[in-house]
């Protein structure tokens, strides 16, 4: 059985306040775009991953598909699985690609073996395997708040905009990215901002991490203004970075360095 889990990116990203967790409160537009891997499973003696494509830096047994699995076995009777990834979402791209595998495959097994699990009780599976993770078990435009895993879906449709993603040669920790923010209230709604048009976006929408990232890494700073300068009616980093998105109306294909990938017609 087979899916093919996506990546999303943020539209706008306000990191409104450090928890007593250590966690940090948010508000984000969540939305998916078409950057896809492939993840299959078939019954096995034994569970077993096998990674085709991009290389997953750490310990195969911590993959978030392997613990997704294990967090459904502790709860249902699921017999052993091959699972077979194909890497092409970016990694440390901030662009959710460990987080929609491991909700993908929560999905695949509850569509394999019948658990009839349901949509709230996946979500809240998802969510102890990562703070956005229960996103992606609906993958639905939403508005999300809390630490990133509280949602309200929202009607936006960019399908007549051409998305581009670049990943440059560089990648970011998330925690590394949140241990140098610091947080301040939003000054504006995001659900507000969206229903704008697109071209107004660029004044009244931030992604809080841009900052500190950009001051770390120039060349994520620059990409972002190869968008506009290639006539992007918005651009940002997506998440905690390193990748950069922009949204056009017309699109020309941007000159990159070779070592950085683009994904176009999203
Ligand atoms: C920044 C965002 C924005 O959508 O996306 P990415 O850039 O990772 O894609 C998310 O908040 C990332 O969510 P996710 O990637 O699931 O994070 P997790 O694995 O849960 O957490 C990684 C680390 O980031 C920090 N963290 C994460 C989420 C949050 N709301 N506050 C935090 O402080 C914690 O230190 C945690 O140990
Ligand atoms: N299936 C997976 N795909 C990608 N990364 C994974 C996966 N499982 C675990 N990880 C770990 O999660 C980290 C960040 O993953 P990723 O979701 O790609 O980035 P981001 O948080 O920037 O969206 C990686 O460094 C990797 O070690």
């Amino acid at each position: 059985m087979l899916e093919f889990p996506n990546a999303k990116i943020n539209l706008g990203l306000h990191v409104t306040e450090k928890r007593t967790d250590g966690y940090h409160n948010l508000e984000t537009i969540l939305f998916p775009i078409a950057i896809k891997d492939a993840l299959e499973i078939h019954d096995s003696n034994e569970l077993e991953l096998t990674i085709n494509g991009a290389e997953i830096p750490g310990d195969i047994n911590q993959n978030l598909c392997i613990r997704a699995f294990k967090l459904l076995e502790r709860d249902y009777n699921l017999p052993a699985q091959h699972i077979t990834l194909l890497k092409n979402i970016p990694i440390g791209a901030g662009l959710g690609g460990g987080s929609s595998d491991a909700a993908a495959l929560i999905n695949l097994l509850d569509r394999k073996f019948e658990l009839g699990i349901s949509v709230s009780k996946k979500m809240q599976y998802a969510s102890l395997l990562g703070s956005d993770c229960a996103f992606f078990i609906e993958n639905k435009p939403v508005y999300a708040t809390g630490i990133g895993n509280v949602f309200e879906e929202i009607e936006l449709d960019l399908k007549a905009f051409k998305i581009v993603v670049v990943m440059p040669d560089v990648h970011v920790s998330t925690e590394n990215a949140y241990k140098n923010i610091v947080p301040r209230k939003s000054d504006v709604n995001l659900r507000d901002v969206i229903k704008q048009p697109v071209g107004t976006w660029k004044e009244n929408m931030r992604n809080d991490f841009e900052a500190t990232v950009f001051a770390a890494h120039p060349v994520i700073a620059d990409l972002k203004d190869l968008m506009y300068s290639q006539g992007a009616l918005f651009a940002s980093m997506s998440g905690s970075g390193a990748s950069v998105f922009g949204i056009f109306d017309h699109y020309v294909p941007i000159k990159l360095p070779a070592n950085y990938k683009i994904y176009e017609n999203l």
